[in-house]
């Protein structure tokens, strides 16, 4: 029987934000169908998919015209190629962002990733170490626990630790922030990767390799386009619209303009990387950041590869190159969080390290009202060493996102960490610095002389410099749409202060405000009828605000490390202030500041398109 292989390239249209589609065709060939019929913005039901099952012998001719040809779909196009893989059938839909009409400006053009390439070696290595059990794959979160017997993250976090230490040669101490992220746009990447999952039970299997270094050092272009377009219609159906733009966004790329990261999404390719760049050590090119750690400034040697490789190769391949990796690389960044938790992974998803709370958390609330206000939930993964959860990237389908990383709650720590301190309290030497650095009297004379603090003295400490404690919420970070990153607005203490932060975050764009303002309100609806917020203590969760050029803004929940179940019969208010032993979080406290906040935004932001449009007549 001969084998035939069909690949499915599927256009995103604007209500559908990604499509993962593939065909798998070996004498009898399978179908498998599904489009996202929903217009609405904030609604993620089952019931807004639509899925068939075809089932047609390789004789059939109307194989192709059957599915081209019907109107429903006639987004998706057929194309046919020769292999002997046979690929998975995977297609799934995503809450629309709210759809808005302005279009904000960009003065650069963003779009890659930074990448700490040192580290990534490191993990890569561990998990070169492992291979025989990365194809371990876990479906729900049970079988994650026996696994991982305790939250991958703090080993992960120690590893970060250990390597910072190492790398200040022995000072042995963190200073601000070291081990996390400040911005950079980065994402963990193993150097040569096969992720074989399985779900559902299927016998469904995907292979995706990405290779970890720069695709300045492509040898044969040519063939690799012919490669990556057969590789590219299994993939994650970007709309030509992106593509196009993307194409665009090349022209404007500058030396020196932003952050970027090229890195290799084909398996060939990706052979190739490893086998001419042996000495390469990062993919990174970092030009800017606003904040930029020093653990994060790995870029000096990009700078020598990328004379290299203008000498040799010209600039056709040069923007053949950037523009494929391009067309498979998302925009993602991670603003906040712990450095390493995260991998980008295919499929419009990301990749963070398993964590058993938040995995339990994210169980629940995929069959709760909150449901639209959360990433897709898909179950667990084991790459490596290390178990992962699967959410949906929220930034997948974006260009040149801006981003917001508001931590809600007048608290950041948990209860339990409080008692911890006064039993027995761990000294943290890191947290001392990070709060000398801010604020050198801050810390008492005790603490000074230990060179020390508690994590929940500094925890403490730092939400009364912040907002936290009053407004109920803090903006963690803001990335905008040229890749600057500020965390300045983590001392910001009133109100004013944060409306004004809002105008600056959203350019005082009154339709993206207006979008914000509007799915805050339907979130604080969702709350209302929410049965995990109601037995929650939700603590150090986020809404992540996210905006692109094209005028799609919505607010995500994100982040549910510290959320913890309550005591049967317990029921917290959210709405008040917490007193200890209460578990109160202040999480509503902190909603109603934010709507607020974005209630002063645009009445700020009319009065402005008002006046600037009676200047407008007034010269008229
Ligand atoms: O933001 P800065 O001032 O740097 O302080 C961080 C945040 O509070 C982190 O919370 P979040 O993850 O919610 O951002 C917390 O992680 P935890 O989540 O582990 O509490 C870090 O503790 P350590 O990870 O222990 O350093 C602490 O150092
Ligand atoms: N599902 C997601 N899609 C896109 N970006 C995400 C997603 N989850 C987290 N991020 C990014 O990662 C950052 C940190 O996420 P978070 O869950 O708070 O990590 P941590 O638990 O390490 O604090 C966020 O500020 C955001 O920029």
């Amino acid at each position: 029987m001969r084998e035939r292989c069909s690949s499915l390239t599927v256009t995103v249209l604007s209500n559908r934000w990604q499509t993962q589609v593939s065909t798998c065709v070996h004498g009898v060939v399978v179908h498998t169908y599904a489009l996202t019929l929903d217009r609405e913005m904030d609604v993620m039901t089952d019931d807004n998919y639509m899925e068939g099952m075809e089932m047609e012998t390789e004789n059939n001719p109307t194989m192709d015209t059957d599915f081209s040809s019907d109107k429903t779909y006639q987004h998706l196009t057929i194309r046919e190629g020769t292999s002997s893989s046979c690929r998975r059938v995977k297609v799934r839909s995503r809450p629309r962002l709210q759809s808005t009409k302005s279009f904000p400006p960009y003065s650069q053009c963003i779009g890659g990733l930074g990448e700490d390439g040192d580290g990534d070696d490191e993990l890569s290595q561990s998990s070169d170490v492992m291979r025989e059990d990365r194809n371990d794959v876990c479906q729900g979160t049970e079988r994650n626990i026996e696994l991982i017997p305790r939250c991958a993250r703090d080993e992960v976090k120690e590893q970060w630790r250990m390597r910072r230490k190492e790398r200040v040669g022995g000072r042995g101490e963190d200073t601000d922030g070291l081990e996390r992220w400040s911005g950079n746009r980065r994402v963990e990447e193993k150097s040569e990767c096969e992720d074989k999952e399985m779900e559902g039970g299927t016998n469904s299997k995907w292979q995706h390799c990405r290779g970890r270094n720069c695709s300045f050092e492509i040898e044969e272009v040519d063939e690799e386009r012919k490669t990556s377009s057969e590789g590219e219609n299994e993939g994650s159906g970007e709309s030509q619209e992106r593509r196009d733009g993307e194409a665009e966004e090349l022209i404007g790329i500058k030396e020196g303009s932003t952050t970027h990261q090229w890195s290799s999404p084909h398996p060939i390719l990706s052979k190739l990387l490893h086998s001419s760049s042996s000495t390469s050590s990062s993919s990174s090119i970092n030009f800017s950041s606003a904040e930029s750690d020093e653990v994060f400034s790995e870029g000096e040697d990009v700078g020598s590869k990328r004379r290299a490789f203008r000498k040799s190769r010209s600039w056709k391949t040069y923007l053949t190159m950037m523009h494929w990796s391009l067309r498979r690389q998302g925009s993602w960044v991670q603003l906040a969080g712990h450095q390493g938790n995260f991998q980008l992974s295919e499929g419009g998803e990301v990749l963070k390290l398993y964590c058993e709370v938040e995995a339990k958390c994210l169980d629940s609330l995929m069959i709760d009202a909150l449901r639209p206000f959360v990433p897709q939930y898909h179950g667990c993964v084991t790459r490596g060493e290390h178990c992962y959860i699967r959410l949906e990237d929220l930034l997948s389908g974006l260009r040149r996102p801006v981003i917001m990383d508001c931590k809600m709650g007048v608290r950041t720590y948990q209860e339990e960490e409080v008692v911890k301190t006064q039993t027995k309290a761990t000294l943290r030497s890191d947290m001392y610095q990070k709060m000398v650095k801010v604020d050198p009297s801050a810390p008492s004379v005790e603490e000074h002389e230990q060179k020390a603090v508690t994590k929940s003295r500094y925890l403490q400490w730092r939400d009364t410099t912040s907002s936290t404690s009053t407004l109920g919420f803090r903006i963690e970070g803001v990335m905008m749409e040229d890749g600057s990153v500020q965390r300045d607005f983590r001392k910001i203490l009133t109100l004013a202060k944060v409306t004004e932060a809002m105008l600056y975050f959203t350019r005082s764009q009154l339709d993206i405000l207006k979008a914000y303002h509007s799915r805050l309100l339907a979130l604080s609806e969702a709350l209302k009828n929410s049965l995990f917020f109601r037995s929650h203590e939700v603590i150090g969760s986020s809404l992540l605000f996210v905006h692109d050029h094209s005028s799609k803004a919505s607010v995500w929940m994100i982040d549910f490390g510290k959320t913890t179940p309550l005591p049967d019969r317990l029921e917290l208010r959210h709405n008040i202030p917490w007193a200890e032993g209460s578990r109160e979080d202040g999480y509503l406290i902190g909603l109603t500041s934010l709507i607020a906040s974005l209630s002063q935004a645009i009445s700020v932001a009319s009065s402005q398109q008002e006046d600037s449009c009676g200047e407008e007549q007034s010269v008229a």
